[in-house]
């Protein structure tokens, strides 16, 4: 079994680069199928799991994808399929951003149904209605969704109940080749929308009011393959930031935006923790006492639910009890009963959990219940007494690149082993149940 080993008790220090943002590269390599004439060159893609299963996805429909270390090349002007199987679905829930290009793209798209996760329910209704008011007849039956249009999609007057990320995705996407211009109201703000506004703008797309609310989406006929580089992941960058902040370290982290990260820096400045821009990045100074605070989960600009794990890690040291407030996914706190395995004074109420600092942790082996839990308990283990040994590194992998391999060069005692010694692979994927 592959674990992570850390050893609790160093201060962390130096420089970190972040990497390409997952959330970003997901979408617009879905994206990429809207080009039915030319390439589209991606730059500063991360090597992710993820990355590789909507990579396969997208051969698996007849995009021809190549990978060159951080760019990606897509060819999508041949003839595509329409189907997204569960195999890939299952594997990763992003799948279903296919959908909205496809449906555009063919006039039909069939995905299958991505279920629950280990987060939440996620249902995909808001997905479905947007493509619905563009005229497409939706149906849900033998574990798939089929949409189909006769002819093209219309643009519509969209209003969203909740500003969902994967939702706003879904329809801009759809809406850029539709006939006729959409309006999207109260859609996701999130900096990964701007990324996915840009590159659709140049292929060819005509997107206005992405970062607000409302965005106004004329569709075009056609989109062509265009360059782009992914912007940097604001949640890596934050990972890091608390990775600095817990040990009390001083640790530049390259590539993190400030204005992408105004919630995060806000609720850390509160706990005590020096944050100053230096060059493309932020600079992290920890304190010797860490206030506690309460922080409550909301879409962007509010504070990210893809922080809310590693916030609590850092809220385990801070002097005194805060509180974190999940209100995105009903479900994201099973990280809490391993937090209680080493020795967190943390107890669910409701949506909330109440935390007691400072905790004593004490290194034990902890299981990874999601991607952010893992990081979570990686972080939680730099303070720890003792071996901290993580295991499902799977989770890890989806979203962060060489985990700890940047934590060791800012001086972390740190290894990744394998019991069994067998050599991992991140390209084949396996099922994550998220
Ligand atoms: C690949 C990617 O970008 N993933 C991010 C994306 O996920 P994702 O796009 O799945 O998140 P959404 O914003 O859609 O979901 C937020 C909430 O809305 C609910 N909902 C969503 C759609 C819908 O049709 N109906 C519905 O009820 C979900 O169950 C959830 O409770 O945004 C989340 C919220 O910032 C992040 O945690 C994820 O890291
Ligand atoms: C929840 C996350 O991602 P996904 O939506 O891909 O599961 C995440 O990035 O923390």
């Amino acid at each position: 079994m592959e674990k992570i080993i850390v050893r609790g008790g160093k201060q962390l220090n130096g420089t970190v680069k972040v990497e390409g943002a997952k959330n970003a590269v997901l979408p617009v390599i879905a994206a990429t199928l809207l080009a039915s004439d030319g390439k589209t060159i991606l730059n500063d893609v991360p090597a992710l799991s993820d990355v590789f299963t909507i990579s396969e996805v997208l051969r698996y429909l007849n995009a021809k994808v190549e990978i060159n270390g951080n760019e990606v090349v897509v060819d999508a002007s041949q003839e595509l399929k329409t189907d997204a199987p569960f195999e890939y679905v299952r594997k990763m829930r992003a799948s279903v951003l296919v959908m909205g290009p496809l449906l555009a793209r063919n006039g039909k798209a069939s995905v299958a149904l991505p279920g629950g996760c280990a987060i939440g329910s996620r249902p995909i209704d808001q997905h479905l209605k947007g493509f619905e008011a563009m005229g497409a007849k939706v149906q849900v039956g033998n574990g798939f969704i089929e949409a189909h249009v006769d002819g093209r999609l219309k643009g519509a007057k969209i209003y969203l109940d909740f500003p969902s990320v994967g939702a706003t995705e879904n329809i801009m996407m759809a809406a850029a080749l539709a006939d006729g211009t959409t309006t999207l109201e109260n859609c996701a703000k999130e900096p990964e929308i701007v990324d996915l506004a840009n590159f659709i703008n140049a292929m060819g797309g005509k997107i206005r009011g992405a970062g607000t609310g409302t965005m106004r989406i004329e569709g075009v006929p056609t989109l062509y393959g265009a360059q782009h580089t992914i912007i940097p992941d604001r949640i890596e960058a934050g990972t890091f930031m608390v990775a600095a902040a817990i040990t009390g370290g001083n640790v530049l982290v390259r590539g993190a935006v400030m204005e992408h990260l105004s919630s995060l820096v806000a609720k850390m400045e509160e706990m005590g923790v020096t944050i100053t821009e230096e060059g493309d990045g932020l600079r992290i100074i920890g304190p010797e006492k860490l206030t506690p605070v309460d922080i409550k989960t909301m879409p962007h600009p509010g504070f990210p639910t893809d922080m809310q794990s590693q916030m609590m890690s850092l809220l385990l040291q801070a002097s005194g009890t805060g509180m974190i407030t999940e209100t995105v996914f009903e479900n994201r706190f099973m990280h809490v009963e391993e937090f209680r395995r080493m020795n967190a004074d943390i107890k669910i109420e409701g949506r909330s959990v109440i935390i007691n600092g400072p905790s004593k942790l004490q290194g034990a082996e902890v299981a990874a219940t999601d991607l952010r839990a893992a990081a979570a308990l990686i972080l939680a283990g730099l303070v720890a007494e003792g071996y901290t040994r993580v295991t499902e590194l799977k989770h890890l992998d989806r979203g962060y690149v060489n985990f700890h391999g940047k934590l060791l060069a800012l001086g972390a005692d740190i290894e990744r082993v394998n019991d069994e010694a067998v050599k991992p692979e991140v390209s084949k994927v396996t099922d994550m149940n998220v």
